[in-house]
């Protein structure tokens, strides 16, 4: 069995959590509460913000050209192509996108992003592989499993989200990061490979909890502290 095998066989429970969350179920049967979604789409908007950085930080740890060009091509499909589903979801709240920039993250995306970049910024790159990797793996199967369970029509309206994300490109995606971080784990002490493992199911987990954020409507304890909890 590979590492990624592994590393899916142990993530089994949390994928299938992600599968029945009532968000990823309500995207699904086309039916969600339109503040969940806008919560949604204010912290996506700053998450795929950072998540281009920390494909930056990993570009200046590359000793391959084919890396760095790897990097650049997907640092180049969240730029212009992510923005796809959200539009979709905006459609969905009657809201433009515009309105829903600049929100400061609440407390779960901000542990998510803070989780990813340290992993970035102390880690090897080997870690970054794999503490990315749960973002495009998982709504790669989400997107499978809602053609599989639903399969929407045209009509339905979560379509272009739910088809986004079993697109060619996010496939690629997932498979050369398997494929990269395979790769590392060949050659990876004990240690490394324990600490691409926390990475990996860390992150899983934060998918989860991102869901669920979105759709408890999650904020910071006290809004008096606004100075502290939005961007400067
Ligand atoms: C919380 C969260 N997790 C994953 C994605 C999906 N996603 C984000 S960037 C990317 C492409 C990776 O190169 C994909 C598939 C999301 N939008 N929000």
């Amino acid at each position: 069995m590979s590492f990624t095998d592994q590393l899916r066989h142990d993530a089994k429970p949390i994928f299938q959590a992600i599968f029945n969350h009532p968000f990823v179920k309500g995207i699904g049967e086309g039916d969600l509460p339109k503040e969940a979604v806008a919560h949604y789409v204010k912290a996506n908007a700053e998450y795929l913000h950072a998540f281009m950085n920390v494909y930056g930080i990993a570009i200046s740890k590359c000793s391959d050209r084919e890396d760095i060009a790897f990097f650049k091509e997907n640092i180049e499909f969240v730029l212009n192509s992510e923005i796809h589903p959200h539009h979709n979801l905006c459609a969905y709240i009657e809201t433009p996108y515009e309105d829903l920039q600049g929100y400061p993250l609440p407390p779960t995306a901000d542990h998510y992003i803070k989780h990813m970049k340290t992993h970035a910024h102390e880690g090897t790159l080997g870690e970054i592989l794999a503490v990315l990797l749960p973002c495009p793996w998982t709504y790669l199967e989400i997107g499978d499993y809602l053609m599989e369970h639903v399969q929407p029509t045209p009509d339905h309206p979560f379509y272009e989200w739910i088809t986004f994300y079993v697109n060619d490109e996010i496939k690629a995606t997932t498979n050369q990061l398997r494929k990269k971080l395979d790769a590392w784990a060949e050659t990876a002490s004990p240690r490394e490979k324990k600490a691409m493992k926390d990475a990996f199911i860390k992150s899983c987990q934060l998918e989860w909890a991102f869901w669920e954020m979105a759709y408890r409507l999650e904020t910071w304890p006290t809004s008096s502290l606004k100075e502290v909890t939005s961007h400067a």
